[in-house]
Formats: C-alpha cells, sequence, structure tokens
C-alpha cells in the first residue's frame, strides 16, 4: 500500500513535472536521467542518448517490435518548457501540485511532458498484459522545442540514426480542447520572425517634419495593424478559423534616447525597430506575403527595411505543404481515428495547430504526423499562468495510447497481407 502511494502514474507524472525543464536553463540531464528510469522500471525498452548541438541532449527510447523489416511509429515529446512567472501562479509552477479538485499545476503540464508520460505508460501496461507490437515503437525526446527546435528536432531528422528508424508515422502533441471531443492536426502553421526598421534624420522633440524614423515605423505599424484586423476579422466572422488565417503580433518596440533612461525626452531618433510574431498558414504564398512586407510594411520609400527568420521549413523534400492527409488515401489516418473511436471517444475535425511544433521537421522527410494531446474538457492553458491538467484526464489519456499504441505497431497494410 505504501508502494502504490508512492509510486502509481500521478506520481510519476509529478516527479517529471518537478524537474525545472524551463528556458533560458532547462534541466535536460535531469529530465533525461528520470525518463531513462522509467524506461528501466518498465523493462524491455533500450534507450539512446544522443547529442546533435553541445548540451542540447536528445533521448530515443526503443520498445523493439517483432518484426524489424516493417517502418516504425515514432511518438514525440519536447523536454523543454517556456518560463513561468511564479508570483501569477496559485501554486509554484514547479511544484506540480495535486488540489483536492485533482488538478495538477505545473508548467509543462499541458505543453508537454503530459504526453511523454503518458507514451511510458501506456507501453507499461501494454507490456504488463503481455502486448508485442509487430513493428517498433520509438519515443523521441527532444531538446529546444521551444526555441525553434534548430538544436533538437531539425538536426535530428537529418541524421543517420533517425534514418536507421525508418520511421512510416508519428504522433507529436496537439492541444487540449475545452469540449468533450479530442483534436487531431494535421498541419503546423509557420512561424516567421519579423523586424522592421526605419531610419531618418534625427531633431530637436519641439519641430515638425517630415520622415523622421518614428513617424515612419508607427505608419507601418499602423499599416501592419489593418492587415492584422483584416485577418481578425474573418475569424470574428466565423468564415475561419484563427489557424487559417495568417496571424502578425507586435512583440517589441525599441527607438529612442528616452527608451533608455526616460530622462532626455527632447530628441527624436534616427532609428525605430518593431518586431512581430507573424505565423503563415501552410498554404500562405511566402513570396506573397515577403512582397507585401517589402512593398507595405517597410518599403524604401519611407526609408525602410526589414529582415525575415524564417522558424523551419515551408514546404516538404517535394515542394509540397506540409501537410499530413486527413482521408481514405492515408491508412495511418484510418488506423488513427479506429483507435480513438474505439476508446468511445470523438474526434473533431482535423484542425491545423495555430502555433507550431517539431512535427513540421518530420513531415518534411515526407513522414506523415498528427498532432494530438488526449486533453478534453480541458481549458487551454499552454505557454499561460496557473497551467494545469486534471488527474482523471491524464489518466484516460493513457487509456487512449493504449489502444493508438497497440493499432498502429500492429497495423500491417492490407498490400503486405497477401505476401506473409
Ligand atoms: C517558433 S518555433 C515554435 C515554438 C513554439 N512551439 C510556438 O509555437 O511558438
Ligand atoms: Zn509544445
Ligand atoms: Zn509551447
Amino acid at each position: 500500500i505504501h508502494e502504490k502511494q508512492n509510486d502509481n502514474p500521478i506520481t510519476r507524472f509529478q516527479r517529471y513535472l518537478q524537474i525545472n525543464t524551463a528556458h533560458p536553463t532547462p534541466d535536460y540531464t535531469a529530465a533525461i536521467s528520470y525518463l531513462i528510469s522509467q524506461a528501466n522500471s518498465i523493462g524491455g525498452i533500450l534507450h539512446k542518448t544522443l547529442e546533435f548541438s553541445p548540451g542540447k541532449p536528445l533521448l530515443l527510447l526503443t520498445w523493439p517490435g517483432s518484426d524489424s523489416s516493417l517502418p516504425s511509429i515514432l511518438l514525440n515529446s519536447h523536454l523543454d518548457s517556456v518560463p513561468a512567472e511564479p508570483s501569477k501562479w496559485l501554486h509554484p509552477p514547479f511544484s506540480a501540485t495535486h488540489t483536492s479538485d485533482g488538478d495538477i499545476f505545473a508548467r509543462g503540464a499541458q505543453d508537454d511532458k503530459c504526453i511523454a508520460m503518458q507514451y511510458l505508460e501506456a507501453i507499461r501496461n501494454l507490456r504488463s498484459n503481455g502486448f508485442v507490437p509487430v513493428r517498433s515503437v520509438h519515443i523521441s525526446l527532444v531538446p529546444d522545442e521551444e526555441i525553434g527546435g534548430f538544436t533538437g528536432a531539425a538536426k535530428f531528422v537529418e541524421s543517420k540514426e533517425f534514418e536507421e528508424l525508418n520511421v512510416g508515422f508519428a504522433l507529436d502533441e496537439g492541444q487540449a480542447s475545452p469540449g468533450d471531443q479530442f483534436r487531431v492536426f494535421y498541419s503546423d502553421r509557420i512561424p516567421w520572425n519579423l523586424k522592421i526598421k526605419a531610419v531618418g534624420r534625427p531633431g530637436h522633440g519641439s519641430t515638425l517634419y517630415d520622415g523622421s524614423a518614428m513617424e515612419s515605423l508607427m505608419k507601418s505599424v499602423e499599416i501592419v495593424s489593418r492587415f492584422r484586423e483584416s485577418q481578425f476579422e474573418l475569424v470574428k466572422a466565423g468564415k475561419a478559423l484563427n489557424s487559417e488565417v495568417v496571424s502578425v503580433n507586435p512583440v517589441y518596440l525599441k527607438a529612442g534616447v528616452a527608451a533608455q533612461d526616460g530622462f532626455v525626452m527632447n530628441v527624436q531618433p534616427s532609428e525605430a525597430e518593431a518586431g512581430f510574431d507573424l505565423r503563415l498558414t501552410p498554404t500562405t504564398d511566402p513570396e506573397e506575403m515577403k512582397r507585401r512586407i517589402a512593398t507595405e510594411w517597410a518599403p524604401p520609400v519611407r526609408n525602410m527595411s526589414y529582415e525575415i527568420t524564417e522558424k523551419g521549413p515551408i514546404r516538404d523534400y517535394l515542394g509540397r505543404p506540409l501537410m499530413t492527409a486527413t482521408n481514405d488515401s492515408n491508412p495511418w489516418w484510418l488506423v488513427f481515428k479506429q483507435a480513438i473511436t474505439s476508446t468511445g471517444e470523438k474526434l473533431s475535425r482535423p484542425e491545423i495547430l495555430a502555433s507550431t511544433t517539431d512535427a513540421r521537421y518530420i513531415r518534411q522527410k515526407g513522414i506523415p504526423v498528427l498532432g494530438f494531446s488526449p486533453m478534453k474538457n480541458t481549458p487551454i492553458l499552454l505557454h499561460d499562468h496557473n497551467e494545469h491538467l486534471r488527474d482523471t484526464v491524464y489518466l484516460k489519456g493513457i487509456h487512449v495510447y493504449e489502444s493508438l499504441i497497440s493499432s498502429l505497431s500492429s497495423f500491417i497494410p492490407r498490400s503486405c497481407r497477401q505476401v506473409r
């Protein structure tokens, strides 16, 4: 009884949540050694730690299948979390406090440490029921997703270790569903970091003159805001989901001598800059977006310049948008859907994810990936204060993964069945 109290699915989840994996100093070493200890306690799971960028370890766990010639199943989860502001939380963000209501409070409870532990718990249960997978099941626990994945998943998918996995289908994180149906994501939006900069003649703070850096930048901010509104209107009118339009949100403004100390307030600066988080839909024409930025948002006639940092790929290796088919043409989709419905659960219409995940790097290789986090009747709290997950929702998710992992790992396409 004592052991059960101290070691059960909830306490094992809490222990993972208590490891501080927040940027800028995520404790990858502790997270990985904890996950290895969990894999060891399950038994029959191989582990390998890879390091593609210094100080950025990646853990690969493998539950070997009985037929290693078949493409494998990959379950991905990132190790890192975004920072939290502890003073704004009801419970410390790395306490993993379990309240009397059943909620578990922690940064990472939804995004996305839940799925890593749920994958493992599902395998633990399947193994103790004597289930043996046909296809190998791999779990990748990757660093640095929250800062773009360049030093994590992006390097991993280009490695010989990844190629050797021969992945046929992958699951990655999704997002909570406030309603009674699970959500599933077939694509992500594409993040661009945009900086626009204006230069102009400096001048006395009392003078009205044309073409100051501030005036130019403010004109641009207005134009960007109008574009933002045009997109938001479509959402508000119910014509599109958030994830089906282009979003642009200002994330910083930088200008002026006054910005440094606030004392000198009589100088109009010679440079002014704004930064935006821009998210394209998977089918947005990137060239058209660039033309808009160059001609309307940062035109040289207003002495403006811009810099776009594309955070990851836009098209796959064949030049197609990074989208996974969710129709009969994709047998994995049918297996996925069936595995969910067989647990008595419902799936809502497949969506594009408004944010962005490491799934884009795997899709770029031409591998089908679905974004899925089994959290329903749950408020969407990723990156928010008081991120939490209900214990019953977490436990239900383990059973959903048992169904998914057993179905996906034993799936044999019709064309192969005859030969066998
Ligand atoms: C900018 S790369 C993606 C980081 C994070 N997952 C986001 O969507 O914002
Ligand atoms: Zn995430
Ligand atoms: Zn996140």
